[in-house]
Order: C-alpha cells, then sequence, then structure tokens
C-alpha cells in the first residue's frame, strides 16, 4: 500500500511536469510518452526521430542539413571529439568542425579526412605568461571567424582541463550565446561550467549531458546536496530549474531529461559494456538532433506534433534513443569486444530501421 502510493505520488508528479492538465497540450504530449513499470515515464524516441530526421530533398544544398563544431582535443585526449564530430556526420550533418590544441590537431585528422579540424586552442604549458592576453584575443578571433556558420557547438569533449585553455573556451561560450547558437556542454566543458553556471545560466539553448561523476559535482555545486537516486526525475527537474530552464540529460542506466518543465526518460536497452567514449557519441547526437528540432520548429512555426515543445529536450531524447539502440546492435555483433568505434559504425543502420532513407 505504502509503496503503491509512493508510485502514484511520482506518477502524479510526473504528470504535473510534464505539463499540467491544460487539455489539448498535456494530450499531445502524453501520446509521446507511456509508463513503463509504473515508476517512470518512458519518452516514444523513434516517433520523436521519425519527425525531426529531415527527408531527402535535390534542391537541398550542402550545409543544410547541418553544421556542428566541436571544442575539445588536446595532448591526452584525441579519441573524444573526434567521436562527437564523426558521429553528427554519421547520423547525418553536412559538416563537422573539431577546434582544438596544435597538439591534438594533426592526430584527429589522421582519424578522418572527412572532418574540418582547426588547431587553434592553446595550453598553458606551450606559452609565455606575457604572451597569455595577446593569444587569448586571437583564440577568441579564429573561432568567432566561423562561429555564425555553425547550427551548434558541442564543449567539452577531450578538452582536458588546462585554467588558460579553459579561459579562453568561456570567451568562446560567451560569444556563441550572444549569438544565439546552442551549445551542447560535456566532458571537461561541464566542468568548467560546473564552476561558473553563468557560462549557460537560463540559456535556453544549452544542453548539459552529464555522466554520473558530472552530475555528482553539478548536484553538490547547484542543490547543494547528495545525488538522490530514489527521486532521480525530482532532483533533475529542480536543478534544471535552479540552471534557468536549460536542458539537462543525466547518463546512466536510464538517461533521464529535463528543461526544468517536463522529465522525459529514456530506458531502452542499449549495451551492458560502458567502455569510454559512448558519451562522446551522444554529445554529437545531441548537436545535430537538437538543430534538426530547430529547423522543423523554425520552418513550421510549431511543435512537433505529440512531442516536447522544447528542441533542445526533443534533440536529447532523440539522441538518447539512437545512440542506445546503436549500442546495442553493436553490443549484438561484437560482445564483449564492442568498441566504441563498433558503435559509431552501427549508428546508420540504426537510424535506417527507424527512418528509411527512401
Ligand atoms: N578516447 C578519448 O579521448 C576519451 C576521452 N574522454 C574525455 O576524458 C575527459 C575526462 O572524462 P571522464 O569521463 O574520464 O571524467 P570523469 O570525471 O567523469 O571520470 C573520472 C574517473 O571517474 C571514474 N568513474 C566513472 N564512472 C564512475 C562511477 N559510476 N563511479 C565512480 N567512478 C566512476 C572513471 O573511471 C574515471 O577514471 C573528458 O574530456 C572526456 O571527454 C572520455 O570521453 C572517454 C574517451
Ligand atoms: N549503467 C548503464 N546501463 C546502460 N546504459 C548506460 C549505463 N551508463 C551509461 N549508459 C549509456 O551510455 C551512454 C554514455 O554514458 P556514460 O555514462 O558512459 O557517459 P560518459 O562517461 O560521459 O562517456 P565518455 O566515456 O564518452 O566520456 C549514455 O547515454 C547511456 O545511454
Ligand atoms: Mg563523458
Amino acid at each position: 500500500m505504502l509503496a503503491s502510493s509512493a508510485i502514484f505520488r511520482r506518477q502524479q508528479f510526473l504528470i504535473r511536469s510534464l505539463g499540467g492538465h491544460s487539455s489539448n497540450i498535456h494530450r499531445e504530449r502524453m501520446q509521446a510518452i507511456k509508463c513503463v513499470s509504473g515508476s517512470a515515464l518512458e519518452a516514444d524516441g523513434q516517433s520523436i526521430l521519425r519527425a525531426i530526421v529531415p527527408t531527402f530533398d535535390p534542391f537541398r544544398y550542402k550545409g543544410q542539413a547541418g553544421k556542428v563544431a566541436v571544442i575539445g582535443g588536446c595532448r591526452e585526449y584525441t579519441g573524444a571529439p573526434y567521436f562527437a564530430a564523426i558521429s553528427a556526420l554519421k547520423i547525418g550533418a553536412d559538416l563537422s568542425h573539431v577546434f582544438c590544441t596544435k597538439d591534438a590537431a594533426g592526430v584527429i585528422k589522421s582519424y578522418s579526412p572527412e572532418l574540418i579540424v582547426h588547431p587553434v586552442l592553446e595550453e598553458s604549458y606551450n606559452i609565455r605568461d606575457d604572451e597569455k592576453s595577446i593569444i587569448s584575443s586571437k583564440v577568441l578571433a579564429d573561432v568567432a571567424k566561423w562561429m555564425e556558420r555553425f547550427d551548434c557547438l558541442v564543449v567539452g569533449p577531450g578538452l582536458g582541463r588546462d585554467p588558460f585553455l579553459l579561459d579562453c573556451v568561456s570567451e568562446i561560450m560567451k560569444h556563441a550565446r550572444q549569438l544565439n547558437i546552442p551549445i551542447v556542454v560535456d566532458g571537461d566543458g561541464l566542468f568548467l561550467v560546473t564552476n561558473n553556471l553563468d557560462l549557460v545560466s537560463g540559456y535556453p539553448l544549452a544542453v548539459l549531458t552529464p555522466n554520473v561523476n558530472e552530475y555528482k559535482r553539478l548536484v553538490e555545486k547547484v542543490l547543494d546536496c547528495e545525488i538522490n537516486d530514489q527521486d532521480a526525475p525530482e532532483q533533475l527537474l529542480s536543478l534544471a530549474r535552479r540552471v534557468g530552464g536549460i536542458t539537462i540529460l543525466r547518463k546512466g542506466k536510464c538517461d533521464i531529461i529535463s528543461d526544468g518543465e517536463t522529465v522525459h526518460v529514456v530506458s531502452v536497452f542499449g549495451s551492458p559494456r560502458r567502455c569510454g567514449g559512448q558519451g562522446d557519441i551522444l554529445s554529437g547526437s545531441v548537436a545535430i538532433f537538437s538543430s534538426w528540432a530547430r529547423q522543423q520548429n523554425l520552418a513550421t512555426g510549431d511543435n512537433l506534433r505529440g512531442s516536447p515543445s522544447n528542441p533542445m529536450v526533443v534533440g536529447s531524447i532523440a539522441a538518447s534513443t539512437l545512440l542506445r539502440k546503436a549500442a546495442s546492435t553493436a553490443f549484438g555483433k561484437k560482445k564483449r569486444a564492442t568498441l566504441t568505434t563498433d558503435i559509431i559504425e552501427c549508428l546508420g543502420i540504426s537510424l535506417e530501421e527507424i527512418c528509411p532513407a527512401s
């Protein structure tokens, strides 16, 4: 009895958080979700994918299907920015850029000729103190001249935590925000943002994609408490509200997504392999899917029927759904040997099964 009343209260809470009682909007949102296991609400990721993935059109030109840029890649990490950038391309973006340090650029280029790689970021070890101000301005100028072309930035995969580099990235984020360019923040970008919440606070075009550690740091900083797994959706909703209604995708056994208005869960089974890099696929995927969701919103001036109204939430649900399906397919083929590159190879076929190309 106690357990069932707790579940009932949880359902009531989630229903309220999914848009309250207002008739049509509520009914439409409820079509996009269905109740699973009595205590969590599952997003209909496949319907969302079908609604936002653009059809092929002979009159479209290069760039219209999306241009994304990843800010990340340093001496230690070259895989993460590659995974994020190539995933956006494999899903259907037309162009994918990487802005990284000089040390990382040659390596990332060697992984793929498809990526456009800019060796513009600098780390402290490479520069003198008296050069910092001038180099910081140059880094911003080098990125800013490209900025207006991008539909979305992904800040953080493999960025590292060098203080000078992070200061430069803060300036890049402020500039992107001035231009209203969406920003997906992941990896070390979350380390930066957790210590400088003003960079994203109140920016509706920001998405944070924390893993378990990154989420713990965010919760401690913003809510000044521990992670509460019993009431995970409620805690995420509060967190998103406290950071001014930005979208947060909490990764884990289930991915939970909230923008402070609604809470959605994606729990379709993925892969039991926890190899590094799957979060990087996710961040690149959120970038392209949210760009497509925004395009839909702008084109129709309306929400997608039966979907959440926030394109950043829509893009997050789509990305989580596809990543988990691709991970499941890759695991089916490679079992214990499954690696992130195998999952990336399954993005195309997984999307094809949901939205055939013709
Ligand atoms: N091939 C690459 O270049 C990769 C680079 N990566 C980059 O590496 C940087 C640091 O990211 P991390 O994800 O390692 O940073 P985190 O701060 O999330 O993780 C730090 C450590 O915590 C451990 N950890 C993970 N899950 C845990 C759990 N549930 N409980 C307790 N400990 C746990 C991890 O093993 C890791 O050693 C980021 O820039 C990220 O983008 C990663 O994306 C992985 C792939
Ligand atoms: N315990 C789990 N069970 C099933 N799927 C999971 C689990 N943990 C994470 N995932 C899936 O893996 C994806 C990546 O999450 P993860 O926590 O590995 O990110 P990450 O640590 O940032 O990865 P990266 O190594 O790229 O930095 C999530 O979107 C989620 O769907
Ligand atoms: Mg990560």
